[in-house]
């Protein structure tokens, strides 16, 4: 099947939005808009229902989940929802000891750095996230019309927090493993390549009406690196989900140097982050491809003068692009004031009205 019909279990009113739309490069009534973690900190409703729950536990509880989920776009009419997970959910589901820890991130007990630790990543089945399951049956009920994106952290980044630790500057740990051991390296990203694969294959099974693909941290490679190194087992996910024909996202960032490398790797939609305008991101990564991004959080701090014409300059980039979603460039700062992203969102929608 290819990306332009519609998937079995794919109800025609969700296949025909903007958001779905833009990503198969067709015609749009208007630009769809949604916003990486635009379910988080910056809602005072999240907050509430979030109070004395840790992250973890509350990505397994499907009505929370739900909850969550169906917040911003209940608030800010935004064009999708994006399920509300974490990208350490599928290793912890495997049974990884490890943690979210409040303004730190993602902190896992006993790194992976030897082939005997590659022992330790079994593979996921859907039993292991019944949660995932269930939450998308119920979200996808209430949504209607508006799509629901799954995700996933990419094999790279996963590998980053599990060799690290936890959070890195320089993934220093990471980079030594690759670089000193590639046999090592190359079986860690397949094993996570087939980890990714059961986990997004779950969610489109579930209901999921696109996947995105997040390799936050991949823009700390150059390029030869990345093509020897990460792109076979990018590619291996995106293969494995490639028969369902929903749109495949990928995003990382600071990926300036490696946006043409990350389309080939397989996205129909490759995410830009604020550094690189998005016509010249459409030169970088060639014909066939959507383009998401690509507005600078920070953005959102200034005066509602300078938000409307940072993001006038990201659609007239966008202007000859085959397919353009909105979306920042990274996601919503914590502290972003929610009323200015309500604001974005509407003016998006009535500047690119046709
Ligand atoms: C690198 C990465 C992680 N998690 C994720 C990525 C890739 C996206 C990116 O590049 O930002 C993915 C993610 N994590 C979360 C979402 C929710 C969905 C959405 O976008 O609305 C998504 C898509 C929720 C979350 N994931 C996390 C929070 C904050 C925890 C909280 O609210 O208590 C949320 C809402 C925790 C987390 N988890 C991670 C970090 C760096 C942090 C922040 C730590 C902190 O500052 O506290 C790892």
């Amino acid at each position: 099947m290819s990306a332009n019909d519609r998937p079995p279990g794919q109800p025609k009113k969700t296949y025909d939005s903007a958001f779905l739309k833009a990503c198969r490069r067709e015609p749009v009534s208007h630009t769809p808009v949604w916003f990486m973690r635009q379910a988080g900190r910056s809602l005072p409703e999240y907050l509430k229902v979030r109070e004395g729950i840790p992250m973890l536990e509350s990505c397994m509880r499907p009505e929370l989940v739900t909850e969550i989920t169906l917040q911003p776009v209940r608030r800010h009419k935004v064009d999708a929802a994006i399920y509300f997970s974490d990208i350490v959910v599928p290793l912890k589901a495997i049974g990884i000891d490890l943690d979210i820890e409040p303004g730190v991130g993602p902190v896992v007990a006993e790194p992976i750095r030897t082939r005997a630790d590659l022992a330790r990543l079994r593979d996921l089945t859907p039993e292991d996230v019944w949660y995932v399951t269930e939450a998308m049956g119920m979200l996808t009920e209430e949504l209607g019309s508006t799509p629901l994106i799954g995700f996933a952290g990419a094999p790279f980044t996963l590998a980053s927090y599990l060799v690290e630790g936890g959070p890195s500057r320089n993934h220093e740990h990471t980079k030594a493993l690759m670089y000193g051991d590639p046999q090592l390296w190359a079986d860690l990203l397949d094993r996570l390549a087939e980890i990714t694969s059961a986990f997004l294959k779950v969610q489109i099974e579930a209901g999921a009406s696109a996947v995105q693909l997040f390799d936050s941290w991949v823009g700390a490679l150059a390029p030869a690196d990345y093509r020897r190194s990460v792109m076979p087992a990018s590619t291996k996910v995106f293969d494995a989900v490639a028969s369902y024909g929903v749109p495949r996202i990928h995003f990382g960032v600071g990926t300036g140097e490696l946006l043409g490398l990350m389309g080939e790797a397989g996205a129909d939609v490759v995410g830009v982050d604020w550094r690189v305008p998005l016509d010249e991101a459409a030169r970088r990564v060639g014909p066939g491809k959507a383009l998401q991004g690509n507005l600078d959080p920070a953005v959102l701090f200034s005066t509602r003068e300078a938000v409307e014409t940072r993001t006038r300059e990201v659609l007239d980039a966008a202007a000859g692009l085959e397919g353009h979603v909105f979306n920042l460039g990274h996601g919503v700062l914590p502290t972003t004031d929610p009323d200015a992203l309500t604001r974005l969102v509407e003016y998006v929608h009535e500047r690119t009205a046709k």
